[in-house]
């Protein structure tokens, strides 16, 4: 996912993120289902003096997964190794990473879904078994040797779980789906980000960035870095409901938290596809966007919202979807119409 734009300055922004990544689990707002399980899991795996089982974040970008990963290894009190996908180019690099692992580290593999097949190979014995098969020598005279690994817990962070292959998602103990956050947990998150970055903050400047920041945190820390800079050359120490409301406005993010990008994604399919159904590709080339950022970065929190469906035959507008574009559909179109079956595949 690194290969688009948007995402590449989502990894740019990671800086600014770290100041107000939560540290621990009781600081990390929201995902209480997910919470309360993993400091079960954690609990259990401290008190009987093992690596913890190996655990999968899945979800949309921002949710917190990169944020949940180190909080584990930092509850569990173990090291933090960090690597992603798609630069770990050859198995003998995951083979050096894996030995140098000390006893009950996380090795944490962002954007796991990108592993090569041939590294993703090496990856089972070393879950499964805690071991590493290795070729030695070449042709007749090559064997293979069986190396022992220490006990560790790896955790995997992916925006795309459906395209994992099945022997990998098998291997991992705790799958954990992170969903969009609701206002109520937003506006903890901006009130703790405001806190933290001691900006004055009254409750209704906190909900406005919470109801327009997309269900997502990442979301509400840029918007509140950007409130802020407004709230600034307007002179004011605390962001109310109106400077917020004001300076959002200006930065395009509308009454439901989307953006120009995502208001262009819905007009596209109202105004060229009539409501749909199009195909995901065709979407993706009238955009001039990866197909990839229209799967993992747009389509989400809009099918969250109920604004659009994916079906069988592409991607269709609902009813709120042409109401949020303040439009009414053609006569006779069938938005709305979808076969659920689909979006909870590719959920
Ligand atoms: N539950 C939370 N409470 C407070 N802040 C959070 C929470 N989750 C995430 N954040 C904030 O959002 C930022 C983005 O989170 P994180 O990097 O963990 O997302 P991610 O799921 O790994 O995204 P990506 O898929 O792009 O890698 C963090 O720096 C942190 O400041
Ligand atoms: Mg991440």
């Amino acid at each position: 996912m690194t290969d688009n734009p948007l995402l590449a300055s989502t990894r740019q922004s990671e800086d600014a993120d770290a100041a107000l990544r939560p540290k621990t689990l009781a600081e990390f707002v929201g995902q209480a289902g997910a919470k309360d399980n993993l400091r079960v899991f954690i609990e259990s795996a401290k008190s009987r003096g093992e690596a913890m089982d190996h655990v999968l974040f899945f979800g949309p970008p921002g949710l917190g997964k990169t944020t949940l990963a180190q909080i584990v290894a930092r509850e569990l009190g173990v090291g933090f190794r960090a690597t992603s996908g798609p630069v770990i180019a050859k198995s003998g690099d995951l083979a050096a990473l894996l030995t140098n692992l000390e006893e009950g580290d996380v090795l944490f593999i962002d954007e796991i879904h990108r592993l090569n097949p041939v590294v993703e190979e090496v990856l089972y014995p070393a879950m499964e078994d805690r071991a590493l098969d290795l070729i030695i020598g070449e042709g007749p005279s090559a064997r293979s040797v069986r190396i022992d690994l220490p006990p560790f817990t790896l955790v995997g962070a992916t925006t795309r779980q459906g395209l994992l292959t099945t022997p990998l998602r098998d291997r991992f103990g705790i799958p954990v789906r992170l969903n969009f956050y609701t206002v109520a947990e937003l506006e903890h998150v901006v009130t703790r980000g405001a806190a933290l970055l001691g900006i004055g903050m009254d409750r209704g400047g906190a909900g406005e960035i919470a109801r327009r920041a997309r269900g997502t945190p990442r979301v509400a820390g840029r918007l509140l870095r950007r409130v802020r800079d407004f709230a600034h050359v307007a002179g004011s120490d605390t962001v109310t409901r109106a400077i917020a409301d004001d300076a959002l406005t200006r930065l395009e993010v509308d009454s439901l938290g989307l953006d120009a990008q995502d208001r262009r994604y819905l007009r596209m399919i109202a105004d060229i596809y009539k409501g749909g159904p199009v195909g995901v590709e065709t979407l993706a080339a009238g955009l001039s966007e990866p197909r990839d950022t229209i799967e993992e970065v747009i389509e989400p929190f809009l099918i969250q919202l109920g604004l659009v469906a994916r079906t069988a035959r592409g991607r269709c507008l609902n009813e709120g979807g042409w109401k949020h574009l303040g439009m009414a559909p053609p006569a006779g179109n069938q938005g709305g119409l979808f076969d659920p079956g689909e979006d909870a595949a590719q959920a």
